[in-house]
């Protein structure tokens, strides 16, 4: 076994990289403190004198000295703990260079216990673990540096040493305690370190028995073990063992109790340092554990994976404890390795920790991410309803004479504001009405990804029937997948038909329920206030069996309704809180702006302190004006609003410059082999019913692969703006058939970026899509080059510009041909052939070895030498 001596030449031989390894540290981060000390050091091979090592482990405890209390604390009285740790670690195979098993404890060996090998069948389960640079971690005391740096510099700074200690008894200075903490060292002793490692051959013989084996065992509170990796060492020590590092390891330490004073038991073992002092004591003197208190956490929140070191942090636990426990679960980790959340999730099951997990949203697209609530948090909330219809059917009448007639109590003497919406109450239940009516506003709103809108109200006047805008409204709902309920509106009017109305809704797949189909119709005079009081109970009712709900107990989330620059107030916006609930003083994003919440008014005058969901507000605390349709979230502080906000508005002018994602015939077949799209979605507007219809039965008829032309609106007369906002809406194509779009609707086109596609044969629309479907719908262009010509001279000559005096110097160069101009191997122009002559004369062609003058459209800067490279776009087979 050891001899003291022994142990000191192995303590001479303790380099730079291996002290650096026993603390799971770079052999860098060594270098660096050990400068920073004034150490003389050179590279990792570098001896690591005693000094050295205590002057590093001082550098930690200075800055550790709260993460070493603790742990000291912690690690006091333990009794020896799980045998589970030992595994060898298959699991990492990087690292483990020889098969370690290590053994367990003395004790447990003692008893016959030990010597499992841990298999790795146990850690394949759970290979969370990322990433596995480390060595074992048994040896690596899962503490950080620093802990394991205390520890170790009790020991006598060497970590590796502590097998001489083990001796213990043998030497004084590592205060039997570490015995086996380093076995490495043992090992050393009689051969070097690292050979050692591997050898347990070796080990046994020096470790074995050096170590006190389970006297110590014994002894050494497993509790320990925890912050010192030595625990492990220990074990593994006796075994044998890897450890190499473990030797080195400061774990060495850890084998032994720690003091009260919570530092490890002192190894020092050469030192003479009070240290070392103490750790002689130590066995001399009854030791004064600690007892272990509980601090074991309830509940810990986790966002995300985490190393071992910050979860072992959460938990309250040491974090060689934490590494032994995600051994014994079949994960193998190092302190500073992250762990998934399986593995998070099963390690504070053991210790009977409840995890909530949160993972942040996305903050900068927060509106695409949705929050799921937990069912006992959703709370009903009342239904957003936007009446829609055909012009002058009564929309406008009908919202006011709802307002009008259903102001609760305690609330009639506001005075009536438009916030963009409003709520009443009806059979002590509220409705949130959006103030503008019409289907234009509502598709405006979901094209700009904003759904609003629970339930609509398709007003059809009883008078008049079904119009064009009826339809659209009809077909931007479902296109919305909302909920429909038809006000028959005018019933007070001699010549009102509901019947007729239903009669004709039907061809747009709306049935009156009394006629054994599913839409509630409700028949209503809005300017005489009849049938109201039923409306409401409709929409009560369709309320009900939709169960909207939402949770009031979190940050709000919403839409902006309406937004503007008032001269008194600064900015303004009308916002539909929809989750969470609002506060004054809350920081703020909406759309690309922020703010804190000023002032927060409803829709009867009233200024509130809170707003839940469905309600609508006016908020004042703008920094600029927003757009309708915008998302609104508030966030925890003014300064991350702003962040956020600033990084929205680059993105959104970035993708305002990208591509768009909307679908073309163009790139159809590309998103359909994608699986992105299993239908695709067209709007027809035509000069006629007989023609839209037609097209809509022949497009219906279409089925290529599985793929379907779905029309989710066609109507008679020009491409309008609503048309191109349904169609962005929805990722629907326009195609017109002997209609144009309207100024406003072409311009709207190029800006939302909808394919319009104009046709005057039906035949045509057909084959057009069918091609696009199979992806066979324009050629693809490639490019040929037909020759080149080398500019020998340049004639400025007004008007006309710069000629290009040149020879061809092969193949032909063409006056229907392209030209770029290369000059030095750069291409400095690419354009149209402006005009090619012979002499004085224009000509079609000049072929190679001949001279020509040649002129560029909108390129006049030739020089003597530039490359003219003539080339033809010639389409291929897709
Ligand atoms: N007799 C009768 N007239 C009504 C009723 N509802 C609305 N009106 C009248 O119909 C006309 C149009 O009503 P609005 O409420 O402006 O119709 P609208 O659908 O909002 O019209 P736009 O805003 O132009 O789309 C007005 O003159 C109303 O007075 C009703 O129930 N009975």
């Amino acid at each position: 076994m050891n001899k003291p001596q022994d142990s000191k030449d192995n303590k001479d031989k303790l380099r730079v990289y291996e002290y650096a390894k026993s603390l799971s540290m770079s052999s860098k981060e060594i270098i660096t403190i050990l400068k920073r000390l004034d150490m003389p050091v050179n590279n990792h091979m570098s001896v690591m004198e005693n000094e050295m090592v205590n002057k590093v482990e001082g550098f930690f405890r200075d800055i550790k000295a709260n993460a070493a209390a603790k742990r000291a604390k912690e690690s006091s009285g333990a009794t020896v703990s799980s045998t589970s740790q030992a595994p060898s670690k298959p699991a990492q195979p990087k690292q483990q260079p020889v098969s370690q098993q290590v053994s367990i404890k003395p004790e447990l060996e003692a008893s016959g216990l030990n010597n499992k090998k841990i298999t790795q069948d146990r850690q394949e389960p759970m290979n969370s673990i990322k990433t596995t640079t480390q060595n074992n971690q048994q040896q690596r005391p899962s503490q950080s540096s620093p802990s394991s740096n205390r520890s170790a510099a009790p020991s006598g700074n060497r970590p590796a040493q502590g097998s001489g200690q083990s001796q213990g008894s043998s030497r004084p200075s590592q205060g039997g305690q570490t015995q086996n903490s380093r076995p490495s060292q043992g090992g050393q002793s009689q051969n070097s370190r690292p050979s050692q490692g591997s050898g347990q051959g070796n080990r046994p013989s020096s470790g074995g028995p050096s170590r006190p084996p389970a006297s110590q065992g014994a002894n050494r509170p497993s509790g320990t073990g925890p912050s010192r990796p030595a625990g492990d060492a220990s074990r593994s020590t006796n075994g044998n063992s890897n450890n190499k590092p473990g030797a080195r390891k400061p774990g060495a330490n850890q084998g032994q109790k720690r003091f009260e004073d919570g530092r490890p038991g002192g190894f020092g073992r050469n030192n003479n340092n009070n240290r070392g002092g103490r750790g002689r004591n130590q066995r001399n003197q009854p030791q004064v554990f600690r007892e272990k208190i509980d601090n074991t956490p309830k509940k810990i929140i986790v966002r995300g994976t985490l190393t071992v070191g910050e979860l072992a942090k959460l938990l309250h636990k040491d974090a060689s404890e934490v590494i032994k426990k995600l051994i014994v679960l079949g994960v193998m980790a190092t302190i500073n390795q992250e762990i998934d959340m399986d593995a998070i999730l099963l390690l504070a099951g053991e210790y009977g920790v409840e995890v909530e997990v949160k993972i942040p949203v996305e903050e900068d697209t927060f509106e695409t991410v949705e929050e799921t609530d937990e069912e006992a948090d959703l709370l009903p909330r009342p239904p957003v309803v936007t009446i829609m219809g055909h012009v002058d059917h009564g929309k406008t009448t009908l919202l006011d004479a709802i307002r009008k007639t259903n102001v609760t109590g305690g609330e009639a003497g506001g005075i009536t504001q438009h916030i963009g919406a409003y709520q009443i109450e009806a059979n002590h239940k509220k409705i949130t009405f959006l103030d503008t009516p019409g289907h234009e506003a509502f598709t405006l709103m979901r094209a700009r990804g904003a759904q609003v809108t629970d339930i609509t109200i398709i007003v059809v006047a009883a008078d008049d029937g079904v119009m064009p805008q009826t339809v659209e409204a009809v077909n931007h709902a479902k296109a919305a997948g909302v909920p429909i309920i038809v006000a028959v509106n005018k019933i007070d009017k001699p010549d009102a038909d509901a019947d007729k109305i239903k009669q004709a809704l039907t061809e747009y797949e709306l049935v009156p329920e009394e006629w054994g189909g599913d839409t509630i119709f409700v028949n209503v005079s809005a300017k005489q206030r009849i049938g109201l009081e039923e409306l409401l109970d409709m929409i009560l009712l369709v309320a009900e069996v939709n169960d909207f709900k939402a949770n009031p107990d979190k940050r709000a989330r919403g839409t902006v309704i309406e937004a503007e620059l008032d001269k008194g107030k600064g900015p303004v916006a009308r916002v539909l809180v929809q989750h969470g609930t609002l506060k004054i003083g809350d920081a703020f994003v909406a759309g690309n702006c922020f703010g804190r919440i000023r002032a927060m008014v409803n829709d009867k005058g009233r200024r509130l302190k809170e707003a839940g969901p469905s309600t609508p507000v006016e908020i004042t605390g703008l920094t600029e004006v927003p757009l309708a349709g915008d998302p609104f979230m508030v966030f925890e502080d003014e300064r991350k609003a702003r962040a956020i906000a600033d990084r929205r508005a680059i993105k959104h002018r970035q993708s305002e410059l990208g591509a768009n994602s909307r679908v073309t015939l163009d790139d159809l077949y590309k998103h359909i082999k994608d699986g992105e799209i299993k239908d695709l979605n067209v709007i027809i507007k035509s000069d006629v019913q007989g023609s839209a219809e037609a097209l809509k039965g022949s497009l219906a008829k279409i089925d290529i692969e599985g793929v379907r032309v779905k029309i989710i609106h066609s109507g008679v007369g020009a491409i309008t703006e609503s048309d191109i906002n349904l169609a962005s809406a929805s990722n629907a194509i326009v195609v017109g058939f002997n209609v144009r779009p309207e100024p406003q609707a072409d311009l709207a086109a190029q800006q939302e970026k909808v394919d319009v596609r104009m046709h005057r044969v039906i035949y045509n629309v057909i084959e057009e899509i069918e091609q696009a479907m199979k992806g066979m719908l324009d050629p693809i262009f490639k490019e040929v080059i037909i020759g080149h010509a080398e500019v020998r001279n340049v004639f400025k000559v007004s008007k006309v510009g710069a000629i290009a005096g040149s020879m061809i110097t092969s193949g032909k160069i063409t006056r229907s041909s392209e030209a770029r101009i290369v000059r030095g191997g750069i291409v400095v122009f690419e354009g149209k052939i402006d005009t090619l002559k012979r002499f004085k004369d224009d000509v079609k062609e000049v072929a190679q070895g001949y001279e020509c003058g040649i002129t560029l459209e909108r390129f006049s800067d030739f020089k003597e030498g530039d490359i003219i490279e003539a080339f033809v776009m010639e389409s291929v087979e897709r």
